[in-house]
């Protein structure tokens, strides 16, 4: 798997820059993902770029699109395989219920409705398996949607050389000290909570997705703003359960002080935690950057753990059942 990541930066590049026919929808109010798993976490990162539009944007993980949709409402499912149920299933609600619809996959069963439905359909190769597959596809959609993504394309490059300057420090011919993903890997030694700021959704559901795929570990995610009101009291009780904060350096100021003060109250309780920051700059730089290091990290703990991150039998056994 290390080889695919080391090639992050590489498929990044080529997805942006392959010829695609872009596109750009009129007269919409609302955007909705749809996908599952790290297709889901595609749909997360877009939700946190176009969040600066005056358009609603959401992701669905699951099987149902809501009661609210209408037909100025883009529905954009997105499906490594093109066969999980979940987002086949939004489609065909799509397609019914007259929304406007563009869907991306390797192929299966979403290619072959879009084609039977003539339903505006992007296919995009997949790499090694669907998660792996992250930046080829988060590229390629960012690509076909150009003309409707509020970012520069300068920008847009920006992020692509953000990561390859980060591969230098993270990838797996590089593993000192200096390597960012490695040294998380083995702090991690118990079950990790990732708390995150407002923005950085993606990069933590991923983070916990990428920890449970690849390490085969428990792992959970709450967002820190929302965490001061609950979460915060469970750490009255002695656990073995590690914090990892997600911070961004220009975080909104009063959760910058709230990062401050959770750093406090930890020490005070002698409660190790790990901090992993973003870069500053465009929303899309601070969440490739974080997904990458942190994919990476939850790789090298499988290794560590003498784990083979590729297969996920368990979700085999799942969807032989209800597909
Ligand atoms: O992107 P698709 O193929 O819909 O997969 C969505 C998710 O499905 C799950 O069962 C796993 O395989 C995940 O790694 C994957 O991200």
């Amino acid at each position: 798997m290390c080889e695919v990541y080391d090639k992050w930066p590489e498929l990044a590049r080529k997805a942006f820059f392959q010829p695609t026919e872009k596109i750009d929808f009129k007269d919409i109010n609302e955007i909705i993902f749809s996908g599952m798993g790290g297709s889901g976490s595609i749909g997360d990162g877009f939700s946190s770029i176009f969040s600066k539009t005056n358009l609603n944007v959401s992701t669905i993980k699951g099987f149902h699109l809501p009661e609210s949709i209408n037909p100025k409402t883009l529905v954009i499912p997105i499906s490594v395989s093109g066969n999980t149920i979940e987002t086949h299933t939004v489609l065909k609600q799509a397609k019914k219920r007259g929304c406007k619809i563009i869907a991306f996959s390797s192929g299966g069963k979403i290619e072959k409705f879009c084609n039977n439905n003539k339903i505006e359909y992007r296919q995009i190769p997949i790499v090694h398996s669907p998660r792996a597959s992250f930046v080829s596809f988060f590229y390629s959609i960012l690509n076909t949607l150009e003309p409707m993504i509020p970012l520069k394309q300068n920008i847009i490059l920006k992020s692509i050389n953000d990561l390859e300057q980060l591969s230098k420090n993270i990838a797996s011919h590089k593993l000192d000290k200096k390597n960012k993903s490695l040294e998380l890997a083995k702090w991690i030694n118990n079950i990790p909570i990732i708390y995150y700021p407002n923005g950085f959704k993606a990069a933590a559901i991923r983070f916990k997705n990428s920890l449970q795929e690849n390490a085969k570990l428990h792992a959970m995610s709450e967002d820190i703003i929302e965490m001061s009101h609950n979460g915060i009291v469970s750490w009255e009780k002695t656990s073995s359960i590690q914090p990892i904060l997600l911070e961004g350096k220009d975080d909104y100021i009063k959760t910058k002080k709230l990062q401050k003060i959770v750093k406090e109250y930890f020490k005070k309780n002698h409660i190790q935690y790990n901090v992993i920051s973003s870069p500053t700059g465009s929303i899309l730089t601070k969440l490739v950057y974080l997904i990458y290091l942190l994919d990476y990290s939850s790789i090298y703990k499988a290794i560590i753990e003498k784990i083979d991150p590729s297969p996920v039998k368990s979700i085999e056994f799942l969807k032989k059942k209800i597909n």
